[in-house]
Parts: C-alpha cells; sequence; structure tokens
C-alpha cells in the first residue's frame, strides 16, 4: 500500500488491500488450533458488580497506584517496567454503585501481535464498558497514538460510534448496493469486490453515511470482531510537567490530568469516569412508604421500567400492571407508565402488581 500513489484511480485497488489485510489479520488474531497459550484470552478474571473499567497503558505510567487510590486493593508499585503481571481487580464504589476496575500490566508498541501479555491485556480491555488509558505526562506525546494503533489493531474503537451502513448477508439474489446520497469515498465497484473477497457473494448494502469510508465498510464486515469502547485518557504525573503543557494537555478531548502522588484531581477522574459509564440509579418505593435512598438499583443509560423490574426480580414482570415514576423522566409526578418507559438518573420508581 505504502508503494502505491494515492490518487482517484488508485483508490479502488487500495480498498480492495485494506480489506484483504483486515481478513488475514482477524485470521492472524484467532487462537491457533490447540496452541494454548498466549492466544487472545483475556485475564481468569469473572466480571462483577455494574460495570467494568480496564487500565489500560505502557509499563510503569502509574496504573497500579491509581487503582490503590481508588480502591481497597492493594496493586503492586514500583518504579521498574512489569510491575503488575496479571489483571488485578479492584471495587470502585460509587453513588450506591460497584464498578470493577481491573488494574493490568503494561504494554509495549506490538502488544497486538503478541508482544509480551499484550493480546492477554487487549482481550480484557476488550470487555470493558469504559477504557482508561492511563498516560504518563512527563514522556513524548506519542505514547497516546501508539497505544491507540494497538487497540485498533484488534478491533477495539474508541470513541466512536458503528458506521451508519446497513449490510445483510443473504442466500441468494446478488448483490444491491445502495448509496443514500453520493458516496464521497466509495464506490460500488470496490464494495462489490471487496465482499467478494470474503466470500459474501449475495447482500444488501445501504451505505447511509456519504463520508463513510473503505475501513469503515471493513469495519461493518467485520462487526463480530469489534467492539466500539468509550475511552478517557487520563495523563498522571503532572506534578513533574510545566503548568503551561499541563493547560494544553487538559485541553484535550475527553482527556483528564491528574496526579497520584500529590493526590490531585483524582476525585474529578472518579466523576468523568462516572460520567462516562452513563449508569443510572433509580430508587424504589413501596406504596405508603417514603423511598428508599439506602440502595439505588443501577441501570444502564435509556433503560426502561423492565430493566428496572428485571433487577429487582427475574418474575416481577409477569404480575406487573403499571409503575409510578417520580422524577426527571416523569412529564408530572407522579406519573404512572408502562415497561417500556425510560427512566433517568435519580427517578424513584414504584412498581404496581396485578
Ligand atoms: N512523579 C509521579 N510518580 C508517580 C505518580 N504516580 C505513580 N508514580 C510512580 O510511578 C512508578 C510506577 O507506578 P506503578 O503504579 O507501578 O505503574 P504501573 O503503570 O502500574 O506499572 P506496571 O505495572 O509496571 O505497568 C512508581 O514509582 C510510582 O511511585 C505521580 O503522580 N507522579
Ligand atoms: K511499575
Ligand atoms: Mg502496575
Amino acid at each position: 500500500m505504502a508503494r502505491t500513489q494515492k490518487n482517484k484511480a488508485t483508490n479502488y485497488h487500495l480498498g480492495l488491500l485494506k480489506g484483504k489485510i483486515a481478513r488475514l489479520r482477524a485470521q492472524l488474531l484467532e487462537p491457533a488450533q490447540g496452541a494454548g497459550g498466549g492466544g487472545g484470552q483475556g485475564f481468569d478474571v469473572s466480571k462483577s458488580g455494574d460495570a467494568r473499567i480496564a487500565l489500560v497503558g505502557f509499563p510503569s505510567v502509574g496504573k497500579s497506584t491509581f487503582l490503590s487510590k481508588i480502591t481497597k486493593t492493594k496493586s503492586e508499585v514500583a518504579a521498574y517496567a512489569f510491575t503488575t503481571l496479571t489483571a488485578i481487580p479492584g471495587v470502585l464504589e460509587y453513588g450506591g454503585a460497584e464498578i470493577q476496575v481491573l488494574d493490568l500490566p503494561g504494554i509495549i508498541e506490538g502488544a497486538a501481535e503478541g508482544k509480551g501479555r499484550g493480546r492477554q491485556v487487549i482481550s480484557a480491555a476488550k470487555t470493558s464498558e469504559l477504557i482508561l488509558m492511563i498516560l504518563d505526562a512527563t514522556k513524548r506525546a506519542e505514547q497516546r497514538a501508539l497505544l491507540e494503533g494497538e487497540l485498533e489493531a484488534v478491533g477495539i474503537r474508541l470513541n466512536r460510534d458503528p458506521p451508519n451502513i446497513y449490510l445483510k448477508a443473504k442466500k441468494a439474489g446478488g448483490m444491491k448496493i445502495t448509496f443514500q446520497a453520493p458516496p464521497k469515498y466509495l464506490d460500488e465497484r470496490m464494495l462489490y469486490h471487496i465482499l467478494r473477497d470474503y466470500k459474501i457473494l449475495n447482500a444488501e448494502v445501504l451505505v447511509r453515511d456519504e463520508n463513510a469510508t473503505v475501513d469503515d465498510f471493513i469495519d461493518v464486515i467485520m462487526k463480530d470482531h469489534r467492539k466500539y469502547i468509550k475511552c478517557l485518557y487520563v495523563y498522571n504525573k503532572i506534578d513533574s510537567v510545566s503548568l503551561d503543557f499541563l493547560d494544553k494537555l487538559a485541553r484535550e478531548p475527553n482527556t483528564v490530568v491528574m496526579s497520584c502522588e500529590l493526590d490531585l484531581n483524582i476525585r474529578e477522574v472518579v466523576d468523568r469516569c462516572w460520567e462516562e459509564l452513563r449508569l443510572i440509579r433509580v430508587y424504589t418505593k413501596r406504596k405508603g412508604d417514603a423511598p428508599d435512598f439506602s440502595e439505588a438499583l443501577i441501570v444502564r443509560s435509556n433503560a426502561t421500567i423492565e430493566d428496572v423490574c428485571d433487577q429487582i426480580h427475574r418474575t416481577l414482570k409477569d404480575t406487573f400492571k403499571h409503575a409510578l415514576v417520580w422524577g426527571a423522566s416523569a412529564r408530572h409526578v407522579p406519573q404512572k407508565v408502562g415497561l417500556g418507559h425510560v427512566v433517568a438518573d435519580e427517578d424513584v420508581v414504584s412498581i404496581v402488581a396485578k
């Protein structure tokens, strides 16, 4: 690809190559048959709590120091690289929620290809709802792009939505490729040949985004190997950089700065994590009683009354008549709602049974 000049005429050729590379890379990442270790498996830590955050970064950026600050777990801290050799889980308690925080071994360039424990670390990161990319404010700026490249290479997409392209493989009927608006970077012939390379010969494609690229299209074909995860960039060790530089870092998007050593801004980092996870606290209330604010039910954003019922008890739905809701999601209080009503943070809900 590097030898090919980029212009309109070679665009098609480059698109096909990208498709082939993505397909071959996915094959490489498949754990080899019977090969055992070093494969795509994460660490043996089961998920627990309401969400999982993974701490990802180069060695000695302060991942374990941070875990020890925000949870009761003590993960070994030292000045040498690769102090942490496995996944260490801790529990962050926040607003009634329990969030699992995974301290992970440091990764290095080439991690995606299996250097060090890289593949295992990245697999563990892939299971999280939020990646905290811990960066050393005193190190070169390229560290961030390097790490992003490693995560991208195994199919993690940070702070992005899935491409707005519909693809449905079929058993027969040939290829039907439609563009909602004239595409800037794609054409029908290119998509046709990329699909063929993936042995997809019958399919319906609708490209809804005129700015969609070949990479986007490949992500849609490979959607079983892609994971869209939020990432917060956390620069640690700000005790050791100039104020000017610190100011510049702090203005970057999705970025927070801290010093574990001086206990600076830790609370703000944790608050941002909570915001990024977009978890919702719902309090329950029995008829005639005051709401129970001592224990929150934790649900995902856009959760409905049905999700709330499932959190309380798996058979509650069967006897559900309606619910009464007080709080931000209610048009008037209390609002009488059905299972489909979408709740908001800190709502109070009373379930009325048949
Ligand atoms: N100056 C400064 N040093 C820090 C800060 N936070 C951690 N350190 C130091 O950085 C070194 C590495 O810290 P660790 O927490 O072991 O880093 P890690 O990212 O877990 O390292 P690995 O497990 O080896 O990947 C230790 O010597 C810490 O004391 C900070 O805010 N400022
Ligand atoms: K270390
Ligand atoms: Mg560590």
